[in-house]
């Protein structure tokens, strides 16, 4: 289903994506042709944390940026709730960070930057109530931010107001292409914590990510994308099983030693893991 008017956080609502068959060749017919994406099918269901993985130039951002309206595939479509939706529509119900979305900031005051959708997409709304929701919901006051200047503030503050101005408009959908990169370790540990306060609201959520033993305690499933091909789609513990070793880190190396012998990794916390680590 499709609300013209987003309800607050507390009101569950999702939808189902369906990518059919899709190829995506930029600057096709030209000498500069590059294929970023071959005939990949993905279904992603309401509710679910997805991550997709891949190695660089593997058609991750691509997939991600089809999937938010942002860019027409060359070939096959995606299908919203069962139907193809225009652009705008879409970009209404899915919100997109980039990597270093800090990167794209342009307004004086974080308000403003977060406003910014809203204005957008509901410019008949006073935007307070949804910029303080956004605000407390990625852990900001919004008295102590909302006149701070946004480039002054620390990395994972930043980061945190980019998730902020991405779902303050309250899509349904989460997109985080690479969003612990260059994030300290508390800066990771926070932005952990938005994603699974996301989850929580039973909303789709697909992260882009190369940190692939940080994230995969708190996802679902993962796709594999290799030369803009899927070579993997299933649970993350399937991924552990499956998954050609090459690609593991030894920390990935020994979740999946310790799932193979019957043990639960993604319930250790990283002490416990870390220990193991070193003992195999
Ligand atoms: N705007 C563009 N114009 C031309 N080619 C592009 C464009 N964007 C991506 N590509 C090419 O498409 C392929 C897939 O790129 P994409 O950015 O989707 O990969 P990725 O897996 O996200 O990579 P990374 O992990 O480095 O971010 C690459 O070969 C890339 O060079």
């Amino acid at each position: 289903m499709w609300l013209k008017r987003r309800p607050v956080f507390v009101i569950i609502f999702n939808m189902k994506i369906e990518v059919v068959n899709v190829t995506h060749i930029f600057y096709r017919g030209t000498p500069l042709e590059r294929i970023a994406l071959r005939d990949i099918d993905l279904t992603i269901e309401e509710g679910e944390c997805l991550l997709v993985a891949g190695n660089t130039g593997s058609g991750k951002s691509t997939l991600l940026q089809i999937i938010a309206g942002l860019i027409e595939p060359t070939g096959g479509q995606v299908l919203y709730d069962g139907r193809q939706r225009k652009g705008y529509e879409v970009r209404k119900h899915i919100g997109i960070a980039f990597q270093y979305p800090e990167d794209q900031f342009f307004a004086e005051t974080v308000f403003d930057e977060i406003a910014f959708a809203v204005r957008n997409f509901y410019p008949d709304e006073d935007p307070v109530p949804f910029v303080k929701r956004a605000m407390e919901f990625v852990g900001l006051n919004f008295d102590e931010f909302k006149d701070r200047v946004p480039f002054f503030l620390s990395g994972g503050e930043k980061r945190r107001v980019a998730i902020a101005s991405v779902i303050v408009h309250e899509p349904d959908v989460l997109m985080l292409d690479e969003p612990l990169v260059g994030l300290d370790r508390e800066g990771k540990g926070d932005l952990l914590r938005v994603i699974e306060k996301w989850k929580k609201l039973k909303r789709t959520v697909v992260i882009i990510s190369h940190d692939i033993e940080t994230v995969i305690k708190h996802v679902d499933r993962v796709v594999f994308l290799e030369n803009g091909r899927k070579i993997f789609d299933g649970s993350r513990e399937d991924f552990l099983r499956e998954i050609d070793v090459h690609y593991l880190t030894t920390r990935l190396r020994t979740m999946r030693r310790l799932l193979l012998s019957g043990e639960d990794p993604f319930s250790m916390g990283d002490e416990e893991l870390i220990d193991r680590v070193y003992r195999i």
